[in-house]
C-alpha cells in the first residue's frame, strides 16, 4: 500500500488526510470548525448529520468532517470512520484516512457528562477502522471560569494509559481561537511525519 501510494501521489499531487470531529453535543465542534475555516464565531445550531470542510496548513490538507454528537446521532459515528481503510481520489487529491485524525471536542465544564465523553473515546480507540488513527483531545471552553484542567482532564480520561495511538490533549477556546492553531500545528506535524 505504501508503495503505491506513493506513487498514485507523486501523480496526483498533495495527500489530504481526514479527520473526523467527534464529542458530545453541545462541546463545540461546529464552532471549532467554522474557527478554522474563517477565524470567527458563527452562529450555531445542533448539527443533524455532518458538515465537511477542507483546512489546509502549510500545504498539508486536512478534510475535516464535524459530526452531529446528540446521544442519538452517536451510534452513527463509526460510520465515518469505516471508510479509513479505503483511499479515494477526490479532484486532484489523494485522500488516504486509513492513518487520519479523531478530533475529540470536550466541553471542559460539562462534569456530569464527561464518564459519557470518556466512554466515547475508548469506543473509538477500540475501533478497528482506527487503528493508525492519531487523537487530538480538545478541552473546548477554557474561557469559562469552572472549566476543568488540562491535567484534570487528562487524569479522568486516563490519557497516559493511551499507548497504542498518538495522542495530544490542547486547551482551547473556540469563540476566541485560542488554543486552535496550536492543535491544528501538532495534527499537521504528526501528517508530515507519517
Ligand atoms: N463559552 C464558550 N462557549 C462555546 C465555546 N465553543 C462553543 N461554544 C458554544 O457552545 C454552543 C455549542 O456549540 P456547537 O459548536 O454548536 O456545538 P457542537 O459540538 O457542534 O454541538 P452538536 O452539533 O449538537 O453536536 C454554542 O452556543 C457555542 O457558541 C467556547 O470555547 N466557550
Ligand atoms: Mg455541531
Amino acid at each position: 500500500m505504501g508503495q503505491l501510494m506513493a506513487k498514485l501521489m507523486s501523480i496526483f499531487g498533495e495527500r489530504e488526510h481526514k479527520v473526523i470531529i467527534v464529542g458530545l453535543d453541545n462541546a463545540g465542534k461546529t464552532t471549532i470548525l467554522y474557527q478554522f475555516l474563517t477565524n470567527e464565531v458563527v452562529h450555531t445550531c445542533p448539527t443533524i448529520g455532518s458538515n465537511v470542510e477542507e483546512i489546509v496548513l502549510q500545504k498539508t490538507h486536512f478534510l475535516m468532517w464535524d459530526i452531529g454528537g446528540q446521544e442519538s446521532l452517536r451510534s452513527t459515528w463509526n460510520t465515518y470512520y469505516s471508510n479509513t481503510e479505503l483511499f479515494l481520489l477526490a479532484g486532484s487529491f489523494l485522500c488516504d484516512a486509513s492513518d487520519g485524525f479523531i478530533i475529540l471536542v470536550i466541553d471542559s465544564t460539562d462534569r456530569d457528562r464527561l464518564l459519557t465523553a470518556r466512554e466515547e473515546l475508548y469506543k473509538m480507540l477500540a475501533h478497528e477502522a482506527l487503528r493508525d488513527a492519531s487523537i487530538l483531545i480538545f478541552a473546548n471552553k477554557q474561557d469559562m471560569k469552572d472549566s476543568m484542567t488540562i491535567v484534570e482532564l487528562s487524569q479522568f480520561l486516563t490519557l497516559s494509559a493511551i499507548k497504542d495511538h498518538p495522542w495530544h490533549i490542547q486547551g482551547c477556546c473556540a469563540l476566541t481561537g485560542e488554543g486552535l492553531p496550536a492543535g491544528l500545528q501538532w495534527m499537521q506535524s504528526q501528517a508530515t511525519a507519517n
